[in-house]
């Protein structure tokens, strides 16, 4: 006999979320600063995914963090079902079209295209150009809701910042009292 699943239940459920980005972004180093609460962590470069249950506020998630090679591209479209968010994490030292081009192609993703999205640039201080209005421009054909903002993994107020920016984009009277 099948079982018999209430809403309730299913709202309880954690919160799938992806993040992805090109390598060396910082996904597992936010991943890891949102799990253990500091981030003085060593990293190193994610060879497949890292997954983690991650609790804030009255959100609970489990959070994907793929690995951001090139060659992962392909393979990671197997994560993407069944996902309730995306966090997006920008390196603006990389190659800004290939990242660009890249968050094009998550954000319109037919799985994830509607869903919120969270865009953290990382190490601004280091970048040449503005990011933001080509970040924007690129989230154009992504219905879902979606917020950019920077994160400096170096201040673990600012990951902090960034975690309860997600929660408010699941739940807006998430006010961590
Ligand atoms: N200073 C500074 N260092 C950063 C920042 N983001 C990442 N790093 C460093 O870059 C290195 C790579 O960070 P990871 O979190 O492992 O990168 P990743 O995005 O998970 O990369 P892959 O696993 O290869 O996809 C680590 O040593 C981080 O401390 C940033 O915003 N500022
Ligand atoms: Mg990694």
């Amino acid at each position: 006999m099948g079982g018999t699943c209430s809403g309730a239940s299913l709202k309880n459920l954690p919160k799938k979320i992806l993040i992805v980005g090109n390598s060396g972004a910082g996904k597992t180093h936010l991943l890891y600063s949102w799990l253990l609460g500091r981030n003085d962590l060593e990293t190193v470069p994610t060879d497949s995914f890292n997954v983690e249950r991650i609790v804030s506020g009255t959100c609970v998630y489990m959070m994907w963090d793929l690995c951001g090679c090139k060659d992962f591209r392909l393979k990671r479209r197997q994560f993407f079902h069944g996902t309730d968010g995306v966090v997006y994490v920008i390196d603006p030292t990389s190659d800004s079209v290939d990242a660009i081009d890249d968050l094009i192609l998550v954000s319109s993703d037919r799985d994830l295209h509607h869903l919120p999205c969270l865009v953290l640039i990382s190490r601004r201080n280091d970048a040449k150009t503005d990011w933001l209005v080509q970040v924007k421009d690129a989230l154009r054909s992504h219905s879902g809701a979606t917020h950019v903002m920077d994160v400096d993994i170096e201040d673990q107020k600012s990951i902090n910042d960034a975690l309860r920016q997600l929660d408010r984009m699941f739940d807006p009277t998430n006010g961590h009292q």
